[in-house]
């Protein structure tokens, strides 16, 4: 099983299907179909956040889902999947992959605890990274697929370009690597594919419509002289 969903990424495309919070294009139902278009244009996995926007889609799909969710809690900087309760409902909702974040801070459940917990629900378990610890911490523990995901996202400007050195260094210690995070033109994810990365997830700029249109604004809208 766990050799069938990997073979299915290998050198291929996800796309992360999250609109913007609270946007127009954030229902269910949208989530659904942008999911279906981005399959019908060749990608090859789907994230996607939220357990209705899971279920939503979930048989419209027959590509591998990587399920989050995601919160803004009071007590702890961590946002992906902190707790057990939605690793059962993702994993009930159909999801293939459960994605939490992979970064030693403070947190609800520990990371040892999630992993067990997806594993027990038969679902691969994708760490989202923020460093070469992380990395090494989350492979030890047994996860799947290792994400740059985090990377630039845990203190400090967020940076312009990817961690293309972070997607070298988990490559060089073999993980099955998700290059994630900033990706945001064809150049770059043939550069992550280069670094070694397995697997590339694209999101802002192939489905978070608002985002990219205020950059194209401000463009149409600079001074001539
Ligand atoms: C840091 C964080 O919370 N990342 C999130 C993880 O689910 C999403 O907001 C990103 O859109 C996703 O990782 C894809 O990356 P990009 O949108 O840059 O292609």
């Amino acid at each position: 099983m766990k050799e069938q969903i990997l073979g299915k990424l290998r050198n291929k495309l996800v796309v992360s299907v999250q609109p913007v919070d609270h946007g127009v294009l954030d229902k269910p139902e949208i989530v659904a179909l942008l999911s279906q278009a981005a399959v019908n244009g060749g990608a090859s996995g789907i994230r996607i956040e939220g357990v209705d926007n899971l279920l939503a889609s979930r048989s419209h799909l027959s590509v591998p889902v990587i399920g989050i969710v995601k919160y803004d809690l009071d007590d702890s900087p961590v946002r992906i999947t902190p707790f057990l309760e939605d690793v059962e409902q993702l994993a009930k909702a159909g999801a293939n992959i459960i994605a939490f974040d992979g970064t030693d801070r403070k947190r609800p459940v520990s990371r040892e605890d999630l992993v067990k917990a997806i594993h027990s629900y038969g679902c691969l378990a994708m760490a989202d990274c923020s460093s070469r610890e992380d990395g090494d911490y989350c492979a030890a523990l047994g996860c799947e697929i290792i994400g740059t995901t985090l990377s630039g996202y845990t203190g400090g400007p967020i940076p312009e370009f990817a961690d293309f050195e972070l997607i070298e260094y988990f490559a060089s210690k073999g993980y099955f690597v998700m290059a994630e995070g900033r990706l945001n033109t064809t150049e770059d994810v043939k550069k992550a594919v280069y670094a070694g990365a397995d697997c590339v997830t694209v999101g802002t700029v192939l489905t978070r419509l608002e985002v990219m249109t205020e950059k194209f604004a401000k463009a149409a809208s600079v001074t001539k002289d």
